[in-house]
């Protein structure tokens, strides 16, 4: 399945457990043997205890000095071995644990990275799937100590069982009546999970509310419109119709717990009954011994069998769900990647072109792009108008491959752009944007961003900060272009929408000859002038970087910038209405002869 297609359902669980394992293997695989080993042989000492325990019972019983001693001192070895190796097998666990961690998140991050397009941040049931990856991602690093764990929970059963037996064959049977006590928590962690799967929009709701209210950036909105007390009431409504939920089942749980306790409590005691009052293992001490034992192993069976039942559970939590959820998105990420055979040109000759390219946002029905068809002359200025919602960095958006369109295609001088590395294809754009990112590093760094090879280079860095007209941002700062950006660091400094807009321009000057420059709307903070100053500038860069062909997309509402371009895209009603230069369509008097008169009036 292909990031855009419908979402498939989570591969079989035996892909999953052995993909984790294999990942957290590579974190240590010495290490992890170590831990596997070190964990089963700590599982002994406690459940040998009840050996020992009887062993003390006969002795005290038949008065034999000699034996207590033994017996005493065996419970002693016990004791320390328990928990020496429970105490190094536990670090052993958290020490593989820890480094799987870093190696599991490492690898979520850049799977999540490598998805070519941005659609999985606008699909719900995309984002549940990678949240709960991502949130869980510890868990996924704790699979391998969990086996361990689960390891030596069930050799401790199977010890104490055969303990049971010795004493009488049938006591085995009270194995049986700890089942139920096994298998409720399987069957109430699955219904607790499809609640948890039912709520999770919940969740994420009060999240984004509590967000909403507590984010610096919303702050100024948020008071001045005195939504606070509506947000609090929504968020606090969201968590409680979570929590009723999830209430419910956890009292249903209890319920039914007490239920499968009762049943093994009632068997437990029957065969300490049989036992004290027959003696199948004879008279005086060795009845005394016998009973122990039973009341040892059987006590120490249940709390044995509600551990290993725990541990299953956890263990099964983890590889179900979260190791499913990995192979999941290792498969989704490389579905986008897989039909990537033409390589990025490195240059334009023909230029780009659209071929009735329509477009929906994932999760809607309305057309937002249908049936554009539009060519972009490699070398040419290019200019997209249209009104507040008509597609215009919609178009751009498809440029960048942010989205696949729904129909149609892109060519880039002749070869279908889904063809071609995503990856490639971006680090050959440059582009600033109206809703850019104030990054909050040195102002250097900040437009140094821009080109991530050459990051610190000074004077890569100066000319990009010249070229955008933010040399006068720059020149303000107290320690200039290592002045720390954002009031968020001590000693930063905060600037102003506009400066922050000259910075991300500055950024988007940073790569040279791109095959695609992008100027979505990036000097609206700006007054007029200083746009249209700004993009004559462009125009003339962009034609001195003929040589590589570049296509300079420039998206604007203001006419007067927008004239200078070679050609003008006007877009109305999710199509494109017209196109030329500002003279043809002057004299088409159209729709951007009629945009244009309207700005023009206004200004006079
Ligand atoms: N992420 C999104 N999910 C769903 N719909 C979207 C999304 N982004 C934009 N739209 C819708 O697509 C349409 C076109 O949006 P777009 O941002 O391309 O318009 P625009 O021409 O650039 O507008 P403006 O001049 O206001 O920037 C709008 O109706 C908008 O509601």
């Amino acid at each position: 399945m292909a990031p855009g297609d419908e979402l498939d359902a989570l591969p079989p669980w035996w892909r999953g457990l052995g993909r984790a394992l294999r990942l957290c293997r590579r974190a240590g695989p010495r290490l992890m043997w170590v831990a596997g080993l070190t964990t089963l042989a700590a599982a002994l000492p406690d459940v040998l205890f009840a050996v020992g325990v009887a062993a003390l019972g006969r002795a005290v019983a038949g008065h034999r000095g000699s034996e207590l001693a033994a017996a005493a001192g065996l419970l002693a070895v016990l004791a320390a071995a328990g928990w020496l190796l429970g105490t190094v097998a536990s670090r052993l666990g958290e020490r593989l644990s820890e480094r799987a961690a870093v190696r599991i998140e490492a690898h979520l991050a850049g799977l999540e990275a490598s998805v070519p397009t941005v659609e999985h941040h606008e699909r719900p049931e995309i984002l549940a799937r990678m949240a709960r990856l991502r949130d869980w991602a510890g868990g996924l690093s704790e699979l391998p100590a969990r086996l361990f764990d689960l390891g030596g929970g069930l050799l401790r059963l199977g010890v104490t069982l055969a303990l049971l037996m010795s004493v009488r064959p049938v006591f085995g049977l009270l194995g049986l009546f700890a089942v139920p006590m096994a298998l409720l928590p399987l069957w109430r962690s699955a219904v607790g999970f499809a609640a948890e799967e039912r709520v999770e929009h919940l969740q994420r709701r009060a999240r984004r509310l509590f967000d909403l209210g507590t984010d610096a950036g919303t702050g100024k909105e948020i008071r001045v419109s005195g939504a606070q007390e509506r947000l609090g009431a929504l968020w606090a409504e969201a968590w409680h119709r979570r929590n009723r939920v999830l209430a419910r089942v956890g009292w249903c749980n209890i319920g039914w717990s007490l239920v499968a306790f009762g049943l093994f409590g009632a068997a437990f005691a029957a065969c300490l009954v049989v036992e004290a009052s027959t003696g199948s293992t004879g008279s005086g001490p060795a009845r005394a011994g016998g009973v122990l034992l039973v009341l040892a192993a059987g006590g120490r069976l249940s709390g044995y069998l509600a551990r290993t039942v725990d541990q299953f559970n956890g263990f099964r939590t983890i590889w179900v769900d979260q190791s499913r959820r990995l192979v999941w998105l290792e498969g989704w990420a490389a579905a986008g990647r897989r039909r990537w055979d033409a390589p990025v040109p490195d240059a334009l000759t023909a230029g780009i072109v659209f071929e009735d390219v329509s477009f929906r946002y994932p999760g809607t029905d309305r057309p937002v792009l249908e049936g554009v068809s539009l060519r972009l002359p490699a070398g040419a200025v290019v200019a997209v108008v249209g009104e507040n919602g008509a597609g215009k960095s919609t178009l751009v958006k498809l440029l960048c491959r942010l989205y696949e369109p729904s129909g149609g295609r892109i060519l880039v001088d002749g070869v279908p752009l889904d063809r071609m590395p995503a990856d490639g294809w971006r680090s050959r754009l440059t582009g600033a944007f109206q809703d850019f990112f104030p990054f909050e590093f040195t102002a250097a760094r900040s437009v140094g961003l821009g080109d991530l090879p050459r990051i610190d280079d000074r004077d890569a860095v100066a000319a990009a900060v010249v070229r955008a007209g933010a040399d006068s941002v720059l020149a303000g700062l107290p320690d200039g272009p290592e002045t720390r950006l954002g009031t968020a660091w001590e000693g930063g400094v905060e600037l102003s929408h506009g400066q922050w807009q000259r910075i991300a321009l500055a950024r988007g000057f940073m790569r040279g000859a791109p095959l695609l420059r992008i100027l979505d709307e990036p000097t609206s903070a700006l007054d007029a002038e200083t746009e249209h100053v700004l993009f004559a500038r462009y125009a003339a860069e962009a034609r001195r970087e003929g040589a590589a062909g570049g296509v300079t997309v420039l998206v604007s509402h203001r006419f007067s910038t927008v004239r200078a371009a070679d050609l003008i895209v006007v877009l109305d009603g999710a199509q494109v209405v017209e196109q030329g230069s500002h003279r043809e369509l002057m004299a088409a008097g159209g729709r951007y002869a009629e945009l244009y008169g309207v700005q023009a009036a206004a200004y006079r």
